[in-house]
């Protein structure tokens, strides 16, 4: 019987939900449309290669890299991510009264388009969010580059949150003072209880990350190789050499990222296929990856398209 007939993949759904070893791990798997080929990592650590006959695959991998979701399309990743974001929006609005969330630049902007959609568009409780940048490029509000822009034009011109719940950078000041006025910023709503805080690592708690990848790895303006990637102790730094242009960034460090109470790493397109591979797969790469460094106090979940899971 070949491993990728449909009794296959039936025997395999059966397995993966009998067996000891994978079933605290496999969480779900979806079976109607389409096939990709992706890796099924159980508890035991053995990768299973199967193709699974579904537009959407649901696997956990070894601890601490997370829970991926793969889907047959980007649009399809979408719906998820909305549904993921709006189911998240509702437990935390009920449980502290505000939602903390954070985007990144880049396609991320786009692949939340579902959430300005119906039904989230009216039964998200749109007040109760709190909108960072994890990071964001130091020029002006309205320049072509900026991370609030993007996110102003495609999202929050269209959702009613709150004027004073979005919390841009300072474009009036320098790469180093507009980290150190975000700091600042976020060291205020800790204060006040509006950002969550770590006991157990001393930062800020934020309910979600919403993070894009880069081909080379890099998330938020934390790149391969750059000093950037070991700091410890400040929660807001900066980078006046940007390899992704333009050059003057601040970003939210790993700490403060890892930290977090969910994570969604967001990554469509094949040209993303390699690095994804080096954090999920059998890929090597001679340095650590910035987003091999993602790991999450709390939850962390990958969206992949199939392009970014082809070479699993
Ligand atoms: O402002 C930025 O440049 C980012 O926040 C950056 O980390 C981005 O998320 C990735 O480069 C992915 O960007 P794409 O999704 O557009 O590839």
């Amino acid at each position: 019987m070949s491993i990728y007939s449909r009794t296959f993949t039936a025997n395999l759904r059966t397995l993966l939900t009998r067996s000891p070893p994978c079933l605290p791990l496999i969480s779900q798997l979806f079976l109607p449309k389409t096939s990709a080929r992706v890796p099924l990592i159980c508890a035991n650590s053995k990768k299973l290669n199967c193709r699974v006959k579904s537009s959407m695959a649901e696997f956990a991998t070894e601890k601490g890299k997370g829970k991926v979701r793969v889907f047959g399309t980007e649009e399809a990743m979408a719906v998820s991510l909305a549904k993921h974001t709006a189911d998240l929006s509702d437990k935390f609005a009920k449980e502290r009264g505000a939602f903390t969330v954070v985007v990144s630049g880049g396609s991320l902007i786009k692949s939340l388009r579902k959430l300005v959609e119906a039904p989230y568009i009216d039964s998200v409780d749109w007040s109760k969010w709190h909108v960072f940048w994890v990071d964001e490029r130091v020029v002006p509000k309205d320049h072509e580059d900026s991370n609030y822009k993007l996110a102003y034009d495609d999202f929050l011109s269209v959702v009613p949150i709150p004027t004073g719940n979005v919390y841009a950078i300072n474009d009036a000041l320098s790469a180093e003072g507009a980290a150190d006025d975000y700091e600042t910023c976020v060291k205020h709503l800790v204060k006040i209880n509006k950002i969550d805080f770590s006991q157990a690592s001393g930062f800020p708690k934020f309910d979600l990350m919403l993070l894009g990848m880069g081909p080379d790895g890099h998330i938020a303006s934390l790149f391969p190789g750059h000093p950037l990637v070991q700091e410890n102790k400040q929660w807001v730094s900066f980078i006046e050499n940007s390899p992704k242009p333009p050059p003057r960034r601040i970003t939210f460090t790993f700490p403060v990222i890892n930290s977090s109470a969910n994570v969604a790493l967001v990554v469509a397109g094949a040209e993303k296929a390699d690095a994804v591979n080096v954090v999920l797969g059998d890929g090597q790469n001679s340095e650590l990856l910035p987003v091999q460094m993602v790991s999450p106090e709390g939850e962390l979940t990958w969206f992949l398209d199939r392009g970014a899971a082809s070479k699993l």
